[in-house]
């Protein structure tokens, strides 16, 4: 079963491809769309609510056309819109009722809805509070309820971290995984973070350029991105070798050698390899491949080999590669 399926879904500016043949199916659960900025995540958000149109191709939501559907699908979904678009001078409770009513809950419904969708993203006393002074962590979860308000099947979430801090970023992401887990309700969230989205999505879309570069399982997703950094004291060559007639794929770079994590068995083989040939481990990282590199040639490893010489703080070894680094520095 299918949420959300594109076939060839284009979108043409004057000037831009936003989307360039898109065709990718989202399932039931929570599904990261991972890209740079201007990759075209929000064209995509507002073709399958059906307010813009495609200029090719044709996308269903819920089963629903998204090009003669809009309204049902609206009335299905829920959208959690990038920038700020909160009255200042109205308070959370009076927004999201007022949002509750547009979409056709009668008064009652409308104002328990509201109670229990501000109670879940954890909005309690400052819920009467006009939300001009709100905090930006606080308006992102006003956004969010007035999403969920009249239970939809599907929220399209886009980039709902934006400009919190990393507290902000965990509870909301928290908030978000439960969305799903809580109430059975599908999620798409947007972010041009990847790792934010591993922790909390089931599915990983990433868009460049309009195209779609990758769609897939999260655990195959991190996998195939993670690769394993190892420096020996000597013998190298010896070491690519052996990991190599092991089946494994590993590249030379500088003195490191960049192994492919295959699956818990790869840590094993280097290890077994290391020992057996009697040298020093010097260091043994997980690396998680930055986006940027998904972007461009996956093979392209000049940032590695810039690190070859930089020995141990490597700015190439961002994200899971931070914490060997402080331990280094201290
Ligand atoms: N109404 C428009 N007219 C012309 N070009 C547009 C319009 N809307 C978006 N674009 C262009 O289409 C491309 C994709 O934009 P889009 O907003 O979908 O990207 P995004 O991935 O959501 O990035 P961001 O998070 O920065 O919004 C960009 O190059 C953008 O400048």
């Amino acid at each position: 079963m299918t949420v959300i399926a594109t076939e060839s879904l284009s979108k043409r500016y004057p000037r831009v491809t936003a989307l360039d043949r898109l065709t990718v199916d989202v399932t039931p659960g929570v599904t990261g769309l991972v890209g740079a900025n201007g990759a075209g995540k929000s064209t995509l958000i507002k073709i399958l609510l059906g307010l813009s149109p495609a200029t090719e191709g044709r996308a269903r939501v819920l089963g629903l056309d998204v090009a003669t559907d809009g309204a049902e699908i609206r009335g299905l979904v829920g959208y959690m819109p990038e920038h700020d678009c909160l009255p200042p001078d109205v308070s959370a409770t009076e927004f999201v009722v007022h949002m509750a009513r547009m979409s056709g809950l009668p008064p009652t419904a409308a104002r328990e809805r509201t109670a229990d969708t501000l109670r879940h993203v954890g909005l309690y006393e400052e819920r009467y509070r006009p939300m001009g002074g709100y905090s930006t962590g606080m308006k992102q979860r006003v956004k969010l309820a007035q999403a969920l308000v009249h239970d939809p099947k599907l929220v399209l979430l886009d980039e709902p971290t934006n400009g919190l801090d990393p507290a902000g970023r965990d509870e909301m992401l928290g908030l978000i995984r439960r969305v799903h887990t809580d109430f059975g309700i599908s999620v798409l969230v947007t972010s041009h973070l990847l790792g934010e989205l591993e922790r909390t999505s089931d599915h990983i879309v990433v868009i460049d350029g309009g195209k779609l570069l990758r769609a897939s399982s999260t655990s195959e997703f991190t996998q195939a991105t993670a690769s394993l950094a190892v420096e020996v004291t000597d013998r190298e060559h010896d070491l690519l070798a052996m990991l190599d007639a092991a089946g494994l794929t590993v590249q030379a770079s500088g003195h490191l050698l960049l192994v492919d994590i295959a699956d818990d068995g790869t840590y094993d083989l280097v290890r077994d390899a290391v020992a057996q040939l009697g040298v020093g481990l010097a260091r043994m990282e997980q690396r998680r491949h930055r986006i940027a590199e998904l972007f461009t040639d996956e093979t392209d490893e000049t940032d590695e080999t810039d690190a070859g010489d930089g020995a141990g703080t490597t700015p190439a070894a961002a994200g899971t590669a931070q914490e060997g680094d402080g331990r280094d520095a201290a």
